[in-house]
């Protein structure tokens, strides 16, 4: 039986504006997205019992319908009639609930492999089209790279690279839910928007300083009030020396930007040893496109 494995990068976002709400609830955005060399590991494989069998390494990962691989396989399978099963071995490396997108990294990884072992030959903008029904940010997982996300998260442009650094990212022991971060934003009266055009030009211009002084995430309005711990990160990473911090997407992991990997390190220990974060890495920006859908 052919087998495959695929790499499931991590995301940060560098900027995440809320423009406004559509009115099935989701909420219009324009974000700046940074894949990492952080991933999830998964093996897939045919079968030939009409199932999808997931196995993941840790107990608390759903391998039912809940599961985006689950639901990737689905749609695929019923869209062209597959009549053999999938099975599928998830090696989880990527913080669970964090903001760092690992389960629609998952989702977009399984689309991909389905597409291989099937010989669906759906293009990378025919599987983004698919992802979107699964989660905002499953067509930019397809994607990768470093992107301007917009609509709900599904119009994506491709941006030059962000400069070469080492990016710490740190997850806090708390839980929060994306739906309910979205929802308490609109609570708010109104907020600075983070400038994610200055940003773009940063990116287009090759400077890492004007991208990480124009860090900024809208939903920090409603988690940092009431989680102090996302702050006291941010705070230790940048006496550590990074170039900017910030909470990546719903939250609650932090990153920060550093432009030596020995900064990082020390920065990584410091959170480490202040018991604010158990699950820490220092980690790259991963810059390659998909190419191979
Ligand atoms: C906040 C972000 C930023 O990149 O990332 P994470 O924190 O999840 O990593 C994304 O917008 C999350 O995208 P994703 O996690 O794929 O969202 P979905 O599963 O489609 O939606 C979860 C819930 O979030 C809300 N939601 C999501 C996206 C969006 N543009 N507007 C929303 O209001 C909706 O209430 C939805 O029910
Ligand atoms: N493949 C998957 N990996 C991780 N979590 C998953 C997966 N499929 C479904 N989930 C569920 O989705 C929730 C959010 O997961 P995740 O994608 O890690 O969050 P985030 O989008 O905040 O990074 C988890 O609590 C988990 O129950």
């Amino acid at each position: 039986m052919q087998k495959i494995v695929l790499k499931a990068r991590a995301k940060i976002n560098l900027g995440l504006d809320v423009t406004g709400k559509r009115e099935d609830g989701y909420h219009l955005v324009r974000m700046v997205m940074q894949s990492l060399k952080l991933y999830d590991r998964l093996e897939m494989c045919v079968i030939p019992e009409p199932e999808i069998r997931i196995r993941a390494n840790l107990p608390f990962i759903p391998t039912d319908q809940t599961n985006l691989i689950w639901r990737a396989a689905d749609l695929l399978r019923r869209e062209f009639r597959i009549e053999e099963g999938i099975s599928v071995d998830l090696n989880k490396r990527i913080p669970v609930a964090a903001g760092l997108a690992g389960g629609s990294a998952d989702a977009a990884a399984a689309l991909v492999g389905m597409n291989r072992l099937f010989h669906l030959r759906l293009s990378g903008e025919e599987l983004m089209n698919r992802g979107v029904k699964i989660g905002a940010d499953v067509p930019y997982c397809i994607m990768r790279g470093t992107a301007l996300s917009e609509g709900i998260g599904e119009k994506l442009t491709e941006l030059p690279p962000l400069p070469h650094c080492w990016i710490l990212v740190a997850k806090p022991g708390i839980s929060v839910s994306t739906k309910g971060v979205y929802i308490r934003l609109d609570e708010q009266k109104g907020w600075e928007h983070p400038d994610i055009d200055g940003m773009v030009r940063a990116l287009e211009e090759g400077s890492l300083e004007g991208v990480t002084e124009r860090l900024g995430n809208v939903l920090e309005l409603v988690t940092v009030p009431e989680y102090p711990v996302i702050a006291k990160i941010k705070q230790t990473m940048m006496e550590k020396g990074a170039e900017g911090a910030l909470m990546s997407g719903s939250g609650p992991t932090v990153y920060g930007i550093f432009r030596e990997e020995a900064q990082a390190r020390i920065a990584c220990s410091a959170v480490r040893k202040s018991g604010a974060a158990r699950q820490i890495y220092v980690t790259e920006p991963f810059q390659n496109r998909r190419t191979d859908a």
